[in-house]
């Protein structure tokens, strides 16, 4: 599991630090931590040409110091300031004492560039300063991010713009969220974390990777029947929405489920498209109520949370939900909105929801006593109490018709299948991530296609 902070917890923790240390030994720690990373990266550190990408704040310090630890240790090293006037004066020093020199502009040759442009204290996209020295950076060279890509936003992992696209990014202290989430966790390569003894509280966020899912999956026995693999009933789908229905059910039947149970008007719909699938009312180990319902089909929604199994309400199945009737629930609940939805649940705006993902999800969770997916660029899960679980896989291309309804079923799928609620909606998550990235490759996407690419999302993990 990797866990992450938010840059407000990090600094708090920073401060409490720094408090009872020396001056300056924190960012020792860092430096020497940094350079440590770096020189395993090369192969002989005496000869190497190092370049350090330095911006006015602390995390141009960083890479002043590691560059003068290489610089000792034979490097040539050389710095080039987005801002001269403004740069770490101590860190300058040290670089200089050390045999290191500061250049006007990035050499056209590196093996080995340090991007110490802005960490945590970073707004926004790059300055076009900074941007113009990212674009310099030689082709060949093994690009090393301090803290975190410059760029990239620590908390949330967006790029608005121009951003460093790093092969490691060493961290100090804590993962940052904008590391475990895209595009932001495509940009930093492979995150070494350096333990400059922060004490932390528990975790604002929290990451599966790829090992705990591939151990969370349900597999089979051989004394496995269908029935025990787990029965998902599907109620979804209406006159006006029948492909809601077939999503949905392609979906499930991906999931891990041994059978897939669908209740509503669109049966002729889903079996065309799945024969296997079992059509009516009957016993299931949970259900996935709501797309493509429409409206006027509260008394459905109802009767589904009245059965006393898990419980996926998804898309017209939110609308309206009483609190009151999800607390009282003896068996888990799990509801899958989007932004709108999410607002909708919590009486909101959509640009509250979006403008804090992290708070909102945590909400619904608390108000409706249920696990809670919000959808989203990156998706996030949360039950009430405990750190929030970010999906590290994901596409923009999700963002698709139907997609959604996919999801639904997969998710509902695990939880048939004996998945808790947190686990089956992280999974699911992380599933039809690896599936819409497989599926789209770079190029629009159709929801059936992130169903067909399950399999193999799912094999990826044996
Ligand atoms: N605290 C500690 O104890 C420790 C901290 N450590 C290190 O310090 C880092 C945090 O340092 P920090 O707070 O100085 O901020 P930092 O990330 O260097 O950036 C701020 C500067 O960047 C500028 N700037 C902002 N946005 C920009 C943009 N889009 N494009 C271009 N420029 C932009 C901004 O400019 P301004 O807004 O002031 O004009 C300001 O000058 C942290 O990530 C870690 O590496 C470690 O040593 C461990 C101990
Ligand atoms: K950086």
């Amino acid at each position: 599991m990797r866990t992450a902070y938010s840059v407000e917890t990090v600094r708090a923790a920073e401060r409490e630090l720094i408090a009872r240390l020396p001056e300056g030994a924190l960012m020792q720690r860092a430096a020497a931590g940094l350079a440590a990373v770096c020189a395993g990266l090369l192969r002989k550190v005496y000869g190497a040409r190092v370049v350090l990408l330095v911006g006015p704040g602390d995390n141009g310090g960083d890479a002043l110091y590691a560059g003068a630890r290489l610089a000792r240790r034979g490097a040539g090293v050389t710095a080039v300031a987005m801002d001269p006037e403004r740069i770490h004066g101590g860190g300058l020093r040290a670089l200089l004492a050390a045999g290191g020199r500061l250049a006007d502009g990035v050499p056209a040759r590196a093996d080995l560039v340090l991007d110490g442009l802005v960490g945590i204290g970073g707004r926004g996209g790059l300055r076009p300063a900074a941007a113009a020295l990212v674009e310099r950076i030689p082709a060949g060279a093994v690009v090393v991010a301090v803290d975190l890509p410059s760029g990239v936003d620590a908390d949330t992992g967006e790029v608005a713009g121009a951003a460093v696209r790093a092969d490691v990014t060493v961290t100090f202290g804590a993962y940052k969220p904008g590391l475990l989430i895209d595009p932001g966790a495509s940009r930093a390569g492979v995150v070494r974390l350096v333990d400059i003894g922060l004490s932390l509280p528990e975790p604002e966020a929290e990451a599966l990777q790829d090992a705990e899912v591939a151990a969370l999956l349900p597999v089979p026995t051989a004394s496995s029947d269908k029935y025990r693999r787990g029965v998902v009933g599907v109620v979804a789908g209406s006159s006006q929405y029948p492909g809601a229905a077939v999503l949905a059910v392609s979906g499930a039947l991906r999931g891990g489920a041994g059978a897939v149970r669908y209740v509503g008007p669109a049966a002729d719909a889903v079996l065309a498209r799945y024969p296997e699938t079992l059509i009516g009312r009957g016993r299931v180990q949970a259900w996935v109520v709501g797309p493509g319902l429409g409206s006027g089909r509260a008394a459905e929604v109802a009767e589904v949370l009245a059965d006393p199994v898990p419980v996926l309400v998804d898309a017209d199945g939110l609308r309206g939900l009483d609190p009151e009737v999800l607390r009282g629930r003896p068996a888990p609940t799990l509801l899958t909105p989007h932004a709108g939805e999410a607002a909708a649940l919590l009486g909101a705006s959509r640009q509250e929801v979006e403008a804090a993902r992290l708070t909102s999800v945590r909400a619904l969770a608390v108000k409706y006593g249920a696990v809670a997916l919000l959808k989203g660029s990156t998706t996030l899960v949360a039950a009430a109490g405990g750190p929030v679980r970010v999906n590290p896989t994901g596409t923009p291309w999700l963002a698709t018709a139907g997609s959604g309804d996919v999801l639904s079923g997969l998710t509902g799928s695990l939880l048939a299948a004996g998945l808790d609620a947190l686990d089956a909606a992280s999974v699911g998550a992380y599933l039809h991530g690896l599936a819409a990235r497989r599926a789209a490759s770079g190029a629009p996407l159709l929801a059936q296609h992130i169903a067909d690419s399950l399999p193999e999302a799912w094999r990826q993990h044996p």
